[in-house]
Order: C-alpha cells, then sequence, then structure tokens
C-alpha cells in the first residue's frame, strides 16, 4: 500500500511529546511490511538547524483567498523512510513547535490549516498517489475534509485515516480569523455557537476511519465522560472507532545495550541497574543510598498528568523514606510548585526543568518506580519503557495504562506494577504507599516483579500489522 503519514513531529527530527515517538517507529514498521510509507512534515527551525535539507522539487505555490503561499519541499530518509518536510519559514521557522514556551502561537490555526493543505501538494509534486493519508491529531485533522473536497481527481482512490494521540487538543479557533480557510465557506457548518471550528471534530466528521492509540482509550472516547466533550461526534462514528495499542522501540530502549546508561543490564543480571540508580541519584544531587526507593517521573507538566491531584499530596508522600526525581517542561506553575517543595525536601525530592534524552534513559533505568498518575492517558509510551527497563510502573487506571501495567492486587501472579482508580489524592497517596510497602519487605518479590516487567513486550511489530488491516478496513469494497 501506499501510505501518506502526516504528522507535525518526528523524534530525531522535532518533538515536544509521544507523537513525535510514534511517528518515527510506526512509519518504520510499515517499511518493514512491505509498505511503501512517506512521512510529511513541517521544516521547523528545529530540524533546519540540525539539517540544511535540499529542495526536492519547484518552488510550489498554494492559492487560499487572495494570498498566495509560496513554499518548499525538503526531503531526507529516516531509516529507509523518505520523509518530506514542508518550508515555510514564515510559519515554522520559529523557536517552539506550538508556543514560544508561555503562550500558543496567534496564528496556529493558519499554521497547520495551511500545512494539511500543503502536504497534500507534496504528494501531488512528488507524484506519490497514497492509497492511505495517514493523520494525525488536531494539526493535520484537516486532510480528510482537503481530500474529500479536492476536485482534481488525484486522490479520488485515497482514503483518510485519523489516528487521536490526544484527544485533549482539538485546535479550536475563530473561524472568521482563518483566513486560509476563507474559501471554505462550506465548514461554516461546522461553526459552533461561538464562532469556532475545532479541527480535531472536522477530522472526526470527514475522516474515513477514526483510531486512537489503544483500546481502552477508544472506549473511553465513546463515553460522555472520557470523550474531552466530544461525545456526540465519537458516538455519531461510532462504527468507525477502534484502538490500536502503540509500541514501544526496544532498539531504542533496551537496557543491555543503551549507549546513555554508565551500566547495561538484563533481566537475567541486574546489578547493572543499581550502579544506574548510584549514577542518577549522584547526578541529581540526591544522597546515594542503595536500599531508599527511589521515583522517577517524566513527562510534559500539565494536568493531563495528574499534577491536580499529585500536588496536594507531595508534602505526605515525602514523609516517606522515599525519593522522588521529576523532569520536565510545561506549565510554569506546576513548575513553580514543585520547585517550593523540592527546597522544602532537598533529601528527598528534586525538580529538573528540563527536556533531555539522556536523561529520560537515564532516570528510566536508574528509578525503582516510574510514577504516572494520569488523569486520561491515550497510550502513554513512558510505562511501556519503565517495564522494559525493570522500573515498577505507578499508575492510574486509565486509557492506556490499564491495557499495559497489571496491578499487584488484580493478578498477584503476573503483576508488573501499582494501579488506582480513583483521580484523587488519597487513591494516589495509597497506592503510592502500597508500592513503598512491597518494595521494602518483599524484595526478592519486587525483584520478580520487576523480571516480568522486562519480559513484557508491545512491538511496532504488531501495531504496524494492526494499522495494516485497518488500512485495508479504509478501502472500497471493490479494492
Ligand atoms: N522532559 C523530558 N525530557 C525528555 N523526554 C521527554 C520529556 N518529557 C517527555 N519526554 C518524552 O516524550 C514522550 C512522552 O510520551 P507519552 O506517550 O508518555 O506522552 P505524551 O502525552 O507526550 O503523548 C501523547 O501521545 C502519545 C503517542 O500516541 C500517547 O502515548 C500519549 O498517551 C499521549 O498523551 C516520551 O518519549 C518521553 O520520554
Amino acid at each position: 500500500m501506499k501510505i501518506l503519514f502526516v504528522v507535525s513531529e518526528v523524534e530525531d527530527l522535532a518533538k515536544t511529546g509521544g507523537l513525535a515517538d510514534v511517528a518515527k517507529s510506526l512509519p518504520i514498521a510499515l517499511k518493514a511490511l512491505g509498505h511503501d510509507v512517506r512521512i510529511v512534515k513541517p521544516y521547523y527551525k528545529q530540524l533546519a538547524d540540525k539539517f540544511k535539507l535540499p529542495n526536492l522539487t519547484d518552488e510550489q505555490h498554494l492559492q487560499a483567498g487572495d494570498k498566495e503561499y509560496r513554499f518548499n519541499i525538503k526531503g531526507l530518509e529516516l531509516e529507509t523512510v523518505p520523509v518530506y518536510c514542508i518550508d515555510y519559514p514564515e510559519y515554522f521557522h520559529r523557536a517552539g513547535l506550538y508556543s514560544d514556551g508561555y503562550e500558543a502561537f496567534g496564528d496556529n490555526a493558519e499554521r497547520f490549516a495551511f500545512f494539511s493543505k500543503a502536504a497534500l501538494q507534496a504528494a501531488v509534486a512528488i507524484d506519490f498517489q497514497p492509497d492511505v493519508v495517514h493523520c494525525n491529531d488536531w494539526h493535520t485533522a484537516l486532510c480528510p475534509y482537503f481530500i474529500k473536497r479536492d476536485q482534481s481527481g488525484f486522490f479520488a482512490r485515497t482514503h483518510t485515516l485519523l489516528t487521536i494521540h490526544n484527544g485533549a487538543y482539538q485546535g479550536v479557533h475563530r473561524f472568521a480569523d482563518i483566513s486560509f480557510l476563507r474559501p471554505h465557506g462550506e465548514l461554516a457548518a461546522q461553526i459552533d455557537t461561538h464562532g469556532n471550528l475545532n479541527f480535531l471534530k472536522t477530522g472526526i466528521q470527514f475522516a474515513d476511519k477514526i483510531n486512537a492509540v489503544s483500546p481502552n482509550y477508544a472506549r473511553e472516547l465513546l463515553t460522555p465522560l472520557g470523550s474531552h466533550s466530544l461525545y456526540h461526534e465519537f458516538q455519531h462514528r461510532a462504527n468507525d472507532v477502534s484502538g490500536i495499542l502503540n509500541g514501544c522501540d526496544y532498539q531504542q530502549w533496551d537496557p543491555a545495550t543503551d549507549p546513555h546508561l554508565p551500566a547495561n543490564y538484563t533481566g537475567e543480571s541486574l546489578p547493572g541497574k543499581g550502579l544506574c540508580k548510584q549514577a542518577l541519584q549522584k547526578e541529581v544531587g540526591l544522597p546515594e543510598k542503595p536500599d531508599v526507593p527511589l521515583i522517577g517521573m517524566l513527562c510534559r507538566l500539565t494536568e493531563q498528568k495528574g499534577f491536580g491531584y499529585l500536588l496536594p499530596v507531595l508534602n505526605q508522600l515525602l514523609q516517606h523514606n522515599v525519593q522522588l526525581l521529576v523532569i520536565g517542561t510545561g506549565d510554569p506553575v506546576i513548575s513553580d510548585v514543585l520547585q517550593f517543595n523540592a527546597a522544602q525536601f532537598p533529601d528527598k525530592l528534586v525538580f529538573r526543568n528540563d527536556f533531555s534524552t539522556r536523561m529520560a534513559h537515564l532516570l528510566e533505568a536508574g528509578s525503582d518506580f516510574f510514577l504516572m498518575p494520569s488523569l486520561f492517558e491515550p497510550c502513554g509510551l513512558n510505562q511501556m519503557y519503565s517495564l522494559a527497563y525493570g522500573t515498577i510502573p505507578i499508575v492510574r487506571a486509565v486509557g492506556g495504562l490499564r491495557d499495559t501495567v497489571l496491578d499487584l492486587q488484580t493478578l498477584p501472579e503476573q503483576a508488573t506494577g501499582f494501579m488506582f482508580e480513583a483521580p484523587d489524592s488519597s487513591a494516589l497517596l495509597n497506592c503510592v504507599r502500597r508500592a513503598m510497602l512491597f518494595y521494602y519487605e518483599y524484595p526478592e518479590h519486587f525483584k520478580q516483579m520487576q523480571k516480568r516487567a522486562m519480559r513484557q513486550k508491545f512491538t511496532w511489530y504488531d501495531a504496524a500489522l494492526n494499522y495494516q488491516a485497518l488500512y485495508q478496513h479504509c478501502q472500497p469494497m471493490d479494492n
């Protein structure tokens, strides 16, 4: 099959979160199954600073109303997968991908409406007639609409899949302000009573199929509580909504070969993990105590990750004989509270306002537990990385976390972690206490759990097989 994978960020090229991990690993896995898959993404400053790429075609022209956009298509290969980058410096040559670090860019609607259209034009320019356009999240959710309305015939046999990595971000913007879409008066039918166009909602309406990044999140999207206020839209498309669990890139996340670690280790030989713990404690300035449980947390600092009920009990949690290391960037209110608590408990809590791949790997290897108390979690990748590193996840039973972690209480013989249900502080605190008790009182069982965790496998090969089946499902009956 010919697959055009349209996405905002890709690991190794430009990244803010888990979307990038998927956008690298899935196309590579699909290519390995024999498909002709091409990625299209913006030529962000992050990427342009790293690679000065050549233009692959003549300058492109895109007319939207009375404005003419002139852009270039640059190219590179990411482990055999061709990547086409839309070069339009006015929109993409900025310090951040979506914001200046404090506020979202005011013209994000223009930027991503343009990108979605330009990505399709790139397919025409390189003469790649896709069987499927696979778009991802709100940034590219207008692609199905543009394809359905395309008059050229180029996409007459193209079908569309919209993957939802995070339904909370929907791209809601005042339609009247999006000059790029002015020629598309028909979108006015999508506008809400406040005059807003919701990109994700438009994608849900026009895509041939919609999938979430885990089966459980797909089920949640079909409920009033889990639908991010898009209950009716998801219900309306219920027969076309499914879930495919993300994979873990075990080449990149293998403690036996990980070049970021001071010592490598396997499930059969765990001493290297102790050395990683010591190195991590030393690096961040925590007391080098091998027997005190070290809980790591690494994520974007946002409500989604459960800070709303974690921060109020930090003080109580840190009364225990425990160490907590939090690494992340994002909401300055969350980072202020973390900073404040770290100053109160310098021997127990360290907060690093940092985005570092090396530290992500060291934290995964050196921690005993990985805390992921998410309010919602479409799939979650870090709990999979934790399992691979024998770092026991403490998670809330939500989204993909429920699909990937088995709790001690429910399944003692197969358990790989600790899970709590209610999104509140006391449930979280009880769960962490349960995990600490297990660590202190049953060290041998804890080790068994680590080994079991390391044997779990969530491969991109399996995910790619599921996507392949879904793409086939997007095709018309006569194909
Ligand atoms: N400070 C930091 N330094 C270095 N690396 C950092 C970092 N903060 C985060 N990362 C990295 O970013 C990625 C985060 O991935 P997640 O899936 O856990 O969350 P995210 O919410 O971004 O993704 C969304 O999309 C993915 C992909 O579908 C879903 O799994 C998820 O549930 C959904 O919320 C991981 O690779 C992690 O190591």
